[in-house]
């Protein structure tokens, strides 16, 4: 998997001067989203980092590239089609905010599909996104030009035993989880929600890098309370990205947060409605699969200018 390096491709070129973007989120994770059907643009790791920079860039926990899966193949980006998606397919080439490639982004999926829908490059309300971890089926229950309720089968969820993470002085154990990218799910029994947003990641997190050659996504989650009226287990959550560092909110984090809450209780299969610091979402675990159900929202658009990457004079 490499990027493209021809010179028609850069983000700075004069195309560039009109290259359209669109900035969303899923539960105030945030993505940059770029069309790109041909895979022209040369996203290489210090442009997606300044481009996600909230400083120097727009500002994001990452960057999304809409381009048909085959183009990704044709331009040397991917290797092969990864299992399930078909060339025609739109596919979600995530970079994380620091500029590496991640799997999956399962909050980038809503907002994809989000985007998908209101831009009228989709027609229909239910498809398939590509992924680097397969495809993801979508269902878009409403959307309009700002918001949308999205569902993604979010598919087979893996746990790999257990693991540590040091945070400050604090040891937290957990679950290793792989959702199509890797993630440590730390369930604290008696964590209070006043605990769990004391909790201080300042100086990031350390895993154990045996466990995790590649980096891993750090949740720590409330134990679950009593399920609700559509018996949904509540629990609360936060969350350290690879490659971000903290944020609002992680649709594959959720998942493998929601897999250890349910192991927690000794069960392998259910429904819970988890709080992050940017809201609530639904996550379903099944034998078959798993999914995320939760808001999108698209909040603004604009074009990058020529140059925009260059260093300041
Ligand atoms: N925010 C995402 C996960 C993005 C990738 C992650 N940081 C990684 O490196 O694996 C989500 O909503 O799942």
């Amino acid at each position: 998997m490499t990027a493209t390096t021809s010179g028609d491709s850069a983000l700075s070129d004069e195309k560039a001067f009109a290259l359209h973007f669109v900035k969303g989120h899923g539960t105030q994770n945030d993505f940059v989203i770029l069309t790109d059907p041909a895979a022209h643009l040369d996203l290489t790791r210090s442009r997606v980092a300044a481009l996600c920079d909230r400083q120097r860039g727009i500002g994001a926990d990452g960057l999304l590239r809409v381009v048909r899966s085959a183009a990704l193949v044709e331009r040397g980006v991917l290797d092969t089609l990864p299992t399930g998606v078909a060339p025609d397919d739109w596919f979600m080439d995530y970079r994380n905010a620091d500029g590496s490639i991640a799997e999956m982004c399962g909050n980038g999926v809503r907002v994809f599909a989000h985007h998908l829908r209101a831009s009228g490059l989709m027609a229909a309300d239910r498809f398939t996104v590509g992924s680097r971890a397969g495809a993801r089926p979508v269902v878009v229950h409403d959307h309009d030009a700002v918001h949308a309720d999205v569902t993604v089968q979010m598919g087979p969820v893996r746990r790999d035993g257990d693991s540590l993470v040091r945070i400050g002085d604090d040891v937290y154990r957990g679950v290793m989880v792989d959702v199509g990218n890797p993630h440590l799910a730390c369930v604290v029994p008696d964590l209070t929600a006043a605990d769990l947003a004391a909790i201080d990641f300042s100086a990031g997190v350390r895993l154990e890098a045996e466990a995790f050659p590649h980096g891993a996504n750090v949740e720590i989650v409330t134990t679950p309370g009593t399920p609700d009226a559509q018996g949904r287990f509540p629990a609360s959550m936060r969350v350290f990205e690879r490659g971000v560092g903290e944020t609002r909110s992680c649709g594959t984090g959720l998942v493998a947060a929601g897999a250890a809450l349910l192991a927690h209780r000794g069960e392998s299969e259910g429904t819970l409605c988890i709080t992050v610091p940017g809201g609530r979402v639904e996550v379903g675990i099944r034998a078959d699969g798993s999914h995320l159900r939760g808001p999108s929202m698209l909040v603004a658009e604009g074009r990058l200018r020529a140059g925009w990457d260059r260093p300041e004079r």
